[in-house]
């Protein structure tokens, strides 16, 4: 058994004996009360219930009720250990602690959480009330009137709305009970009623599972006539069983193709159980079959509510009508780079290179645990609220809600899921995954709210719009309309976040050396400098370019201080270096150096056309480094002009033109850069470190250099072509340690290949022999620009 959680706060458990303050007549007449009421329900009349409540609402507000106040773990308890106890023993001991108690559902209502109306086995009235709406796997279906549940180690408190009620903050201590258990049945003898009369469905069941169908349809047949057979009095109680027994044998039909009676059964268990959510989802799938949805209002409203109240607003005539075999979406399973999770110098976990990686490698290709998209889908704000003591941190709102709920929904159903939840950080590092290898997950909400505030990753949604080709079915639903294919969109998307497992190890670094993007639902993380075997690879939790005070205040919500090379060399800048660096942070409205300026030939209308490519390339751009980031741009508008030319001396001298000028903006940039980042400020030399982009630039700009002399009409230029691209090469060479060929080292990287880039086209010899030979006919053309892509794989 796993090990006990260790309770958190404190727990004034009893309403009996936690009653500590004596002088109070109100505490001893309000248990009274609830004894009275738990043995002689008339009591209630004699009784002033109003004052019972102010009292307690006091002493709630004293930080003294009779209830608990603190946090509490969820039950690790099995069942078997457990000690059943009533509603009457409760109300002496409010934790039940080592207690079970088994209760029967009288009625489900949702909203701010879910309340039950239930009764225990003295068939005494109570309620409980779960912060979570989906306790059990299947949602609130599954708590259909009728059910037996359990509540392990049940805390009996004031629910949100100010009732006594069994307040169930961790949705794995429901449990439900089946018929086959034998202490619920010591529990309700009606449970053995049940069990009598259904047992030889457990055959059935497993007749449909070996695809026996014809035999599980006489099975469920036969289960279903005896609960004809049965009084109506027996009714209510059988209803749980009569609805399930419909919904599989509407499956069974389903499945051999008779879809008019799977429609039956489906409608029939609807009006026994109007939420069945199997009976809903066969109920529609085969009265689509048999063309029945149109014509069938009450069941397509029933289900467009239900899905509704899942996902937010769906127009399911639309989506029936768009469906079709071509346009089913393909699963994209996950795919994780040669890493691993190991303990890292900069605090608990991180994720570290198992082999050499190159910039613009993909390392993680990842699908989320969970995502949450809408603020106002929650009503669940008070009651986290109410949960978290009213200590709302900046996390606890809607949405975070939402995302717990959805995490309680989703780990409830897949159980691998909920043990990668649980192993993330929770803020309590360096403790060891608490519920590791415990036999039963436990969904500990404390711990989940935690997990969202230090994990959750806001979906950057600038890069990639929503293909449809590309998300996970399972969870295609979870990417609302307005988000696909958002670029440009008005709505805010901070609102959309997700949980990544792998991604959740990624520590932080002012540097980081990944980036990331998203693709529909999955998280993509690549690399942005190289990283050597065993180097950790980090990420930024807030984001790049940021002054240092602002990174700061952005991290504290992670409770840690950031000690990067950054961050070391920016609290000891001297005053001239800072107002450098903050230059840099500005965003690039670019003026030019005077000296660049004039040795330019065309700086007309640079500005704005380099606004223009800004807005091109999306305001990710403002984000990173002023400039730098600009070469690429106009490398690939370059390229846009110049790559279909095989033949660069053939080309129009319009497009040679715009060539000239696109490469120029690209030189003068990197001279900017150079010019900004003076060689003494400690702030270059970081500049010019391995992570750095700028080191790039001066390559960039070379090889630029090189294809603007190469295109030249004269002669002379032409000549510097070689010269250039040695140059290129020397300072390559110099940052990256390395005397590879451009080709060997690309085809290395795995980049595009370069083959017919420069080595091949532009050897020392070839480029001797085009001198002065401008036709030649193995152009550089795009290649040549290419390579600067390539070779420094600035994707
Ligand atoms: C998303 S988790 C990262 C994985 C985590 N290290 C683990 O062991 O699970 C975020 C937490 O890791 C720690 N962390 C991340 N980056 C850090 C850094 N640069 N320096 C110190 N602690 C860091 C902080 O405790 C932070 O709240």
């Amino acid at each position: 058994m796993a090990p006990k959680q260790q309770s958190e706060g404190t727990i004034s458990r009893q309403i009996g004996r936690g009653v500590t303050d004596s002088s109070s007549d109100m505490a001893d007449k309000a248990v009274q009360y609830l004894h009275d009421i738990a043995s002689n329900p008339k009591s209630e009349e004699a009784f002033d219930f109003s004052a019972l409540m102010e009292w307690a609402g006091k002493r709630m507000r004293d930080q003294q009720a009779p209830a608990l106040t603190g946090r509490h773990g969820p039950s690790t308890a099995s069942l078997a250990d457990l000690q059943p106890v009533s509603f009457k023993t409760l109300l002496t001991d409010a934790r039940g602690e080592e207690k079970v108690i088994y209760l029967k559902i009288r009625s489900v209502s949702i909203g701010n959480g879910m309340t039950l109306a239930v009764q225990d086995s003295e068939e005494k009235e109570g309620s409980v009330w779960s912060l979570i709406e989906y306790p059990l796997p299947g949602g609130p279906a599954s708590m259909a009137p009728g059910t037996f549940i359990a509540v392990r180690e049940p805390y009996y408190g004031t629910s949100p709305n100010g009732q006594l009620a069994i307040c169930v903050h961790h949705p794995t201590d429901i449990e439900h009970i089946f018929k086959f258990d034998s202490k619920a049945m010591e529990q309700f003898p009606s449970l053995r009623a049940i069990e009598q009369i259904t047992s030889p469905l457990r055959a059935e069941d497993a007749a449909f599972v070996s695809s026996s169908l014809m035999e599980a349809l006489d099975c469920y047949s036969e289960g279903i006539a005896k609960v004809y057979k049965q009084p109506t009095s027996k009714h209510i109680e059988l209803a749980g069983e009569f609805c399930a027994l419909l919904s599989k044998r509407a499956f069974t039909y389903a499945r051999t193709g008779l879809h008019n009676e799977a429609f039956a059964d489906a409608t029939e268990a609807l009006i026994h159980e109007p939420k069945h959510q199997q009976a809903l989802k066969i109920g529609c799938s085969s009265a689509l079959e048999i063309g029945k949805y149109d014509g069938n209002q009450r069941l397509s409203e029933k289900v467009a509510l239900r899905m509704q109240h899942i996902k937010g607003q769906c127009d399911l005539n639309t989506l029936a009508g768009k469906t079709t075999r071509s346009n089913m979406v393909h699963d994209v399973s996950h795919s994780i780079g040669d890493i691993e999770i190991r303990e890292s110098k900069l605090g608990g976990r991180g994720v570290f290179a198992k082999q050499r990686f190159v910039r613009g490698q993909i390392v993680l290709w990842e699908k989320p645990i969970a995502m949450s998209f809408d603020e106002k889908v929650s009503s669940f704000e008070h009651g986290l609220r109410n949960f978290m003591g009213h200590d709302n941190g900046d996390y606890c709102n809607r949405s975070s809600m939402a995302f717990v709920q959805q995490l309680a929904a989703k780990t409830a159903a897949d159980p691998s899921l909920a043990e990668k939840l649980f192993d993330m950080f929770d803020g309590s590092q360096p403790e060891p995954n608490v519920h590791g290898g415990s036999e039963k997950q436990i969904f500990d909400s404390y711990r989940a709210i935690n997990i969202v505030k230090y994990n959750y990753h806001n979906v950057n949604w600038g890069n990639a719009s929503i293909n449809q080709q590309f998300y996970d079915p399972n969870t295609k639903f979870e990417i609302p309309k307005e988000f696909q294919g958002s670029r440009g969109s008005s709505l805010d998307h901070s609102l959309a976040r997700g949980l990544w497992y792998m991604n959740s190890m990624l520590n932080h670094s002012c540097l980081p050396d990944t980036s990331f993007t998203n693709i529909g639902n999955l998280l993509i993380v690549k690399i942005q400098g190289d990283i050597e075997k065993d180097e950790e690879l980090t990420t930024e939790y807030v984001e790049r370019g940021l002054p240092y005070e602002e990174r700061k205040k952005g991290l504290t919500k992670y409770a840690f201080e950031c000690c990067c090379p950054l961050c070391e060399i920016e609290v000891s800048l001297p005053p001239e270096a800072k107002a450098k660096r903050q230059q840099m942070y500005q965003p690039p409205e670019v003026e030019l150096p005077t000296a660049v300026q004039n040795r330019s030939v065309r700086t007309v209308g640079l500005e704005s056309k380099i606004q223009d490519t800004l807005k091109t390339y999306g305001a990710e751009l403002k984000a990173e480094l002023p400039c730098v980031l600009m070469m690429q741009p106009l490398f690939n508008l370059a390229h846009t002009y110049l790559g279909p030319i095989a033949d660069w001396g053939k080309a129009s001298p319009g497009l040679r033109a715009k060539g000239h000028d696109y490469f120029l903006w690209t030189l003068m940039l990197g001279l900017r850069i150079n010019l900004l980042h003076a060689p003494s400020t400690p702030y270059c030399k970081l500049a010019f470190s391995k992570h750095s982009l700028t080191h790039a630039i001066g390559v960039l700009a070379l090889i630029g250099l090189a294809g603007l002399a190469y295109i030249s009409p004269a002669l002379l230029e032409r000549k510097r072509a070689v010269a250039l691209l040695r140059c290129a090469k020397i300072l390559y060479k110099m940052h990256y340690t390395e005397d590879a060929t451009f080709d060997e080292r690309s085809q290395k990287y795995k980049c595009k290949s370069l083959s017919a880039g420069i080595d091949a086209v532009a050897p020392p010899e070839d480029w001797d022999k085009v001198k002065g030979a401008p036709q030649t006919k193995r152009g550089v053309g795009m290649n040549a620009c290419n390579s600067n892509v390539s070779i420094h794989g600035m994707a």
